[in-house]
């Protein structure tokens, strides 16, 4: 890695600004946080920095969404895990957050204010336009060291995620390490053969996936499910039915069929595609059906049983599984089978990896998070990853870390 870690630098009395992405799924009328992941996720980075003055700056979701709300839960809910006093203050860099710094000793936490608060959060702009907004001047002048943990962010190129880095000393915390060192070893080291499992319904960053991994040969198969398996089926020439096509246009993804057939027709022995479906009848029951059987006014809802027993037979043979998007309407539980059965598949790889957040809800409640290698805390960002783009916060600590590398110590 060309960034900096907690390990190259000396936190012991300093004050450390640490950006961590505490964004979770909130019941808007009670504030309640439904599921605290990525809490947990970064609570190893809090831990590590036990012997600094810690402030902590996280955002909760965007302006005008339902679950756009301060952090006096988020700062209990942390509190509670890490079984330490956690101050929050309803400000982020001005007089009220400055003076309760000045108050803190080593061992204090304080968490700022929903970083979204501020106007100049919620813009996408370069590095250097960042590093001259009043928030990151402001933030930046308030510690000696700035720890970048927010993986599920750092695909966003705002002030905190790409400005910080450059007005100051920074490096990246225990779980952005972690999730850039897993999702690489896919690239790299992998145990092969390496499969890939693509479902859900972001078709568009499935196939910016697909193409990636295809043509720099980091994956040797991929299978696909979910919508996406109906937007190739439909550019195999398959009649999926009206429903599944319906909704193929109403997410917006009809141009993607054309780049469905581009990919196959390159890589046709290494995409395996659903052999068998299974739709909602007009009894409203699960039936199995031959892809070139789909009845016109079926929907598609999930894998096939018996395309079920050959994927889980591939993924069964892979030395490296990397998941991402279910493989069905899981959330009813007549068409959970290909979702259930595939991840379970999947764990049993020497090194597997699941991305996507529905993704990592299904295998936390199947209580097999254990058996993956890695389960990534981003959705958007784990799969930018997977595309092979450099993330805007990877790079803008590895700029960071060429200009002030001599200073960390
Ligand atoms: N064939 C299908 N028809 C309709 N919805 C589907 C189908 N397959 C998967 N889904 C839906 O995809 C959703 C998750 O997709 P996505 O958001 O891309 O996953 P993730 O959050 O893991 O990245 C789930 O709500 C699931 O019901
Ligand atoms: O939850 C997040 O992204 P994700 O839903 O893609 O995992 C991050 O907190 C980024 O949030 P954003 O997509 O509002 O910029």
């Amino acid at each position: 890695m060309r960034f900096g870690t907690l390990n190259d630098i000396e936190t012991n009395k300093k004050t450390v600004l640490l950006r961590v992405d505490f964004n979770s799924p909130i019941d808007p009328a009670s504030n309640i946080i439904l599921d605290d992941k990525r809490f947990r996720e970064h609570a190893p980075t809090v831990r590590n920095l036990s012997d600094s003055k810690l402030i902590i700056a996280t955002h909760q979701s965007r302006p005008l969404k339902k679950d756009f709300t301060t952090l006096k839960a988020h700062a209990e809910r942390l509190e509670r895990l890490i079984g330490r006093p956690v101050e929050y203050i309803d400000d982020i860099f001005g007089r009220c957050a400055r003076d309760a710094v000045k108050r803190m000793e080593c061992g204090d936490v304080l968490m700022l204010e929903n970083l979204r608060f501020n106007a100049e959060e919620n813009i996408k702009m370069s590095p250097e336009d960042g590093a001259s907004t009043h928030l990151a001047r402001g933030l930046s002048s308030m510690a000696d060291f700035y720890v970048n943990d927010a993986f599920g962010t750092a695909h966003r190129s705002q002030p905190t995620i790409v400005g910080i880095p450059l007005a100051m000393k920074s490096v990246a915390g225990t779980l952005m390490e972690k999730e850039v060192s897993c999702l690489s070893r896919v690239f790299s080291d992998s145990p092969k053969p390496v499969t890939f499992v693509l479902g859900g319904t972001k078709v568009d960053d499935s196939l910016s996936v697909a193409k990636n991994v295809l043509e720099c040969k980091t994956a040797d198969k991929i299978l696909i499910v979910g919508v996406v398996a109906n937007v190739f089926l439909t550019a195999k020439g398959i009649n999926i039915g009206d429903p599944s096509y319906d909704l193929i246009k109403k997410l917006g993804y009809s141009d993607e069929v054309s780049k469905a057939a581009e990919i196959l027709s390159k890589f046709k022995d290494r995409v395996v595609l659903p052999e068998y479906v299974a739709v909602r009848n007009s009894d409203g029951e699960r039936e199995e059906v031959s892809v070139d059987k789909i009845p016109k006014k079926s929907p598609v809802l999930d894998l096939g049983i018996d395309s079920v027993a050959s994927f889980c037979d591939i993924l069964q043979n892979s030395g490296t599984v990397v998941f991402n998007g279910p493989a069905g309407l899981f959330e009813e539980s007549m068409f959970s089978t290909g979702t259930f059965e595939l991840l379970k598949a999947s764990a049993e790889a020497d090194f597997s990896v699941v991305g996507g957040g529905h993704t990592a809800v299904v295998v936390e409640s199947l209580g097999i998070n254990e058996k993956f290698s890695h389960i990534s805390t981003g959705g958007g960002a784990c799969i930018e990853f997977l595309t092979g783009k450099m993330l805007p916060a990877i790079s803008a600590l590895e700029k960071s870390w060429e200009l002030y590398r001599e200073k960390c110590s």
